[in-house]
């Protein structure tokens, strides 16, 4: 059985970072502070997809007085570089960021960073692989976010753990088997669903939910569960599965 657990959002901690080794990859879409705070401090590695450095820098220049920008340089960033503006990048370069510029037409900005992470594996010729968090991927332009939830289903067969994370939601795929997950009711909010997606259909089963299933079919053509609620009562929600699908929650305010 897989067990699930999101230490990532919880807040800073006296005992500091979470012990998981986790790599961030910033996508093009909008974050906010609290929560890009709560991931970067979780991770060990950092890297902006193409305009998502512009979101990051964004962010970071519009308090006044201090200048944070210089406390949050990612590791990398990497994209064909079609969104990355000549001022972000000037401020990047001057900090010494790497900047790779891969311009193949048939790769997405986010495909080209989780391969330099593979390749960053590589070169380290460690045993356990990095647990993946994108920031940002599950709104904005359907094709984009249709393009992560087909992404990361694919993923699956190679990566362990990989999850999108927006201020509104948190979501990763389940593959087919038994999966525990472990529910911080302060970080995630009351809504989730488990979602068929690039599967015919998959037999569910649930304990932990508010409507639960006992080894029914859910597929696109019949039922899918959106809109279902955690209880705040259980601190685990047990899945079942029979084919893969993803699974979000809704996410609290962390402000
Ligand atoms: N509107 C959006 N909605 C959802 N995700 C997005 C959106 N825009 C970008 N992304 C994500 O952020 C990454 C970097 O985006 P960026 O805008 O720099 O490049 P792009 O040219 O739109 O995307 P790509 O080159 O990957 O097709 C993309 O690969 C994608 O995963
Ligand atoms: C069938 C097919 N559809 C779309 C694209 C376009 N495309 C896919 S990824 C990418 C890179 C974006 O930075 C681009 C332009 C393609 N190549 N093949």
């Amino acid at each position: 059985m897989s067990q699930w657990t999101l230490p990532f959002l919880d807040p800073p901690s006296r005992a500091g970072a979470p012990k998981g080794k986790y790599a961030l990859i910033i996508l093009n879409q909008p974050f906010s502070f609290p929560l890009l705070s709560r991931v970067w401090n979780a991770c060990r590695w950092r890297c902006c997809a193409d305009g998502g450095s512009n979101r990051l820098y964004d962010l970071l220049s519009s308090t006044e007085g201090q200048d944070p920008k210089r406390f949050y340089l990612p590791d990398l960033i990497k994209g064909d570089l079609d969104s990355i503006r000549s001022d972000v990048r000037k401020y990047y370069e001057s900090q010494n960021v790497t900047v790779i510029e891969d311009g193949d037409q048939y790769s997405t900005d986010l495909m080209k960073c989780i391969h330099s992470i593979e390749q960053k594996e590589q070169a380290e010729g460690a045993q356990e692989q990095y647990d993946i968090v994108l920031l940002g991927g599950l709104s904005g332009r359907l094709d984009q976010t249709i393009h992560t939830l087909h992404y990361l289903h694919k993923l699956r067969t190679t990566r362990k753990r990989v999850y999108a994370i927006t201020d509104e939601n948190v979501g990763w795929v389940l593959d087919e088997g038994e999966h525990l997950i472990h529910i911080n009711h302060a970080v995630l909010g009351q809504t989730c669903g488990l979602l068929p997606v690039g599967v015919d259909s998959t037999i569910l089963s649930t304990k932990g939910l508010r409507w639960n299933f006992t080894e029914q079919e859910s597929s696109f053509g019949g039922l899918v569960s959106t809109s279902n609620h955690l209880v705040p009562e259980e601190p685990t929600v047990w899945v079942k599965t029979s084919r893969p699908i993803w699974w979000v929650a809704e996410l609290r305010n962390l402000a």
